[in-house]
């Protein structure tokens, strides 16, 4: 799996990623070849951070910018030679937005949904979350759950055994992942890139492909849960 950044494209329009705050209207075109792919959670659990990371593999420190209504980033990545053409978009996590992302989940291929490992709250949260993904969302849509700022074990307020329990509970891949120092980000994404490319191109002969497995095989072989 490599993610190609030479040819990937980038269309982010989210004013919050150059300091302004303003609101951005964008035209969701579902006719297109480009999956979506939807961040989602409470505001602050740094979904705008994860994303920046998987496309630009940095980390911007600094004062919190909540994001203001929804943006998106075009990425290809590349997965068994297969380009998969992945439009990422960012949600704002505050309340006060949540009527104008509901209207993107129906289009959603894939939905990752984050918590931050050092609130108790963004974690209690997930269930709320889950239960209008499923009101809104269509219902094979690939969902996988991340608790993000990994990086942050002094102020850890939720275990990963906590994460992998509830995971396992609503069946989903989970994985904890940090946007500073961007480990598992790309394996997140790259993990349901390779999934809906299975999807839409599943040979006869293949045998299905698992995420679960794919997702324990990359992080053994990664070693990279180690100094979580
Ligand atoms: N240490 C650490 N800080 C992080 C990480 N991810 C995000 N942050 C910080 O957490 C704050 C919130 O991050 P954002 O990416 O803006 O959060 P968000 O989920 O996009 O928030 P909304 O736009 O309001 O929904 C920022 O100050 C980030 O720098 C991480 O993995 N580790």
């Amino acid at each position: 799996v490599k993610t190609n950044s030479e040819h990937h494209q980038t269309f982010t329009t989210r004013s919050k990623l150059n300091g302004l705050v303003k609101p951005t209207k964008m035209t969701h075109n579902s006719h297109s070849d480009w999956i979506s792919t939807i961040l989602v959670g409470d505001s602050g659990v740094g979904k705008t951070s994860l994303l920046v990371q998987f496309d630009q593999g940095k980390f911007i420190p600094g004062s919190f910018s909540a994001t203001v209504g929804i943006g998106f980033t075009n990425k290809v990545v590349t997965v068994d030679d297969v380009k998969v053409k992945l439009q990422i978009w960012d949600t704002a996590g505050q309340e006060r937005f949540r009527s104008v992302t509901h209207a993107y989940y129906r289009d959603a291929h894939a939905l990752l949904l984050l918590y931050d490992i050092t609130s108790k709250t963004s974690f209690d949260n997930i269930r709320a979350w889950l239960t209008e993904v499923h009101e809104y969302a269509q219902s094979d849509v690939v969902i996988m759950l991340l608790g993000n700022k990994a990086d942050m074990s002094s102020d850890r307020a939720i275990r990963r055994d906590e994460g992998e329990r509830l995971a396992r509970e609503y069946s989903v891949p989970f994985m904890e992942t940090s946007a500073k120092t961007g480990v598992n980000v790309e394996l997140a994404f790259t993990a349901v890139a390779k999934e809906l490319k299975h999807r839409a191109v599943q040979h006869p002969n293949e045998p299905k492909f698992q995420i679960h497995e794919y997702i324990e095989a990359q992080k053994e072989k990664s070693g990279c849960c180690s100094y979580f």
